[in-house]
C-alpha cells in the first residue's frame, strides 16, 4: 500500500500558523485516483477505458498524454458508446474485442468496492461492455473516490444493477427479487426522464436495480443464482476481478492491490 498526503504543507518554515486544509470535492478525489492510474499506462498498450465521471477523467489525461507525444501507440477499447465518442474526440485510437483479445491494462471506476477488491458496477448502465473489457484485460485498475469503498457488497443501500433483456421485464424482476427475498430485497426497473421510460442500455436491454436490506452472503452462489434466471443477461457484480484499487481520500491516495 502506498499513501501520498494530498493536503499540501506550509509554504514557508517561518509562517506560525499552518493554512486551512484544502478541502477536495468529490470530483477532484475522482480525477487524483484516475492520474495516478494513467502513470501505469505504458506506450503501445491495449487500454480498456472505463465508463462514467471517474474513467472520464482517465480517458482525458490518456488523450493529453497521447497529444503531447508522451504516449505512443495506443489501442483504446471502449466500454460504452459514451466512451468511444469521448475518445474519437481526444483523437485516441480505438478497436476492439474482436481485433485486440487479450487487453493490457483496463481502467475503471466503480460503486462499490469491498474490503476483497470485489465491485459493484454499472450504475451508470454499461455494466456488461465493462465485464467484457475488463474480463479479458491483464490488469484492471479500478478508481475511486473514498465514498465508494463498503464493508460488504450491497452495503452503500445503492442499487447493484442487472441487465436483462426488454421481453416480459416484470417477471425476470419478480424472479431476482425472490432470489434475495432474505437479504430484504427490492427490485425496480430504471427509468428516466418525466415519462419514466424505461433506460435501455447501449446493448438494446433493460437494467433492474436490486437494493439489499442485509448482506447477500456468498456473492459467487448469488451470481450464479442470477446468471441462471434466463432473461438475465449480465449482473454488476465484478466479483475478483479488479487488480488494483486506487483510491483517493482526503488524507491521501491508497493503492490497494489484489493478495
Ligand atoms: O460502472 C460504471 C458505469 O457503468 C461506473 O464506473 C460506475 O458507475 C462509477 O461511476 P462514477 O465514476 O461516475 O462514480
Amino acid at each position: 500500500m502506498e499513501a501520498g498526503l494530498l493536503v499540501p504543507s506550509s509554504p514557508s518554515s517561518s509562517s506560525l500558523s499552518s493554512p486551512p486544509p484544502v478541502i477536495l470535492t468529490q470530483d477532484e478525489l475522482k480525477k487524483i485516483a484516475a492520474y495516478k492510474a494513467v502513470e501505469y499506462v505504458e506506450s503501445g498498450m491495449v487500454l480498456g477505458l472505463g465508463t462514467g465521471s471517474t474513467a472520464k477523467h482517465a480517458v482525458d489525461r490518456i488523450g493529453e498524454l497521447l497529444r503531447q507525444g508522451k504516449l505512443k501507440n495506443i489501442v483504446g477499447i471502449p466500454t460504452s458508446k459514451k466512451t468511444h465518442e469521448q475518445a474519437v474526440s481526444l483523437g485516441i485510437p480505438l478497436s476492439d474485442l474482436d481485433s485486440y483479445p487479450v487487453v493490457d491494462l483496463a481502467i475503471d471506476g466503480a460503486d462499490e468496492v469491498d474490503p476483497c477488491l470485489n465491485l459493484v458496477k454499472g450504475r451508470g448502465g454499461s455494466l456488461l461492455r465493462e465485464k467484457m473489457v475488463e474480463g479479458a484485460c491483464k490488469k484492471f485498475i479500478v478508481i475511486v473516490d473514498e465514498s465508494k469503498m463498503v464493508e460488504y457488497v450491497g452495503g452503500s443501500g445503492l442499487a447493484m444493477p442487472v441487465e436483462i433483456i426488454p421481453f416480459c421485464w416484470k417477471f425476470t424482476a419478480s424472479r431476482l427479487k425472490k432470489l434475495f427475498e432474505d437479504s430484504g430485497c427490492v427490485a425496480k426497473l430504471r427509468t428516466f426522464g418525466e415519462k419514466d421510460e424505461p433506460f435501455v442500455t447501449d446493448n438494446g436491454n433493460y437494467i433492474v436495480d436490486l437494493y439489499f436490506k442485509k448482506s447477500i452472503g456468498d456473492l459467487k452462489a448469488a451470481s450464479d443464482a442470477i446468471l441462471q434466471l434466463a432473461g438475465v443477461v449480465e449482473h454488476g457484480m465484478f466479483i475478483d476481478m479488479a487488480t488494483t484499487v486506487i483510491v483517493a481520500g482526503e488524507l491521501g491516495i491508497t493503492v490497494k492491490n489484489k493478495k
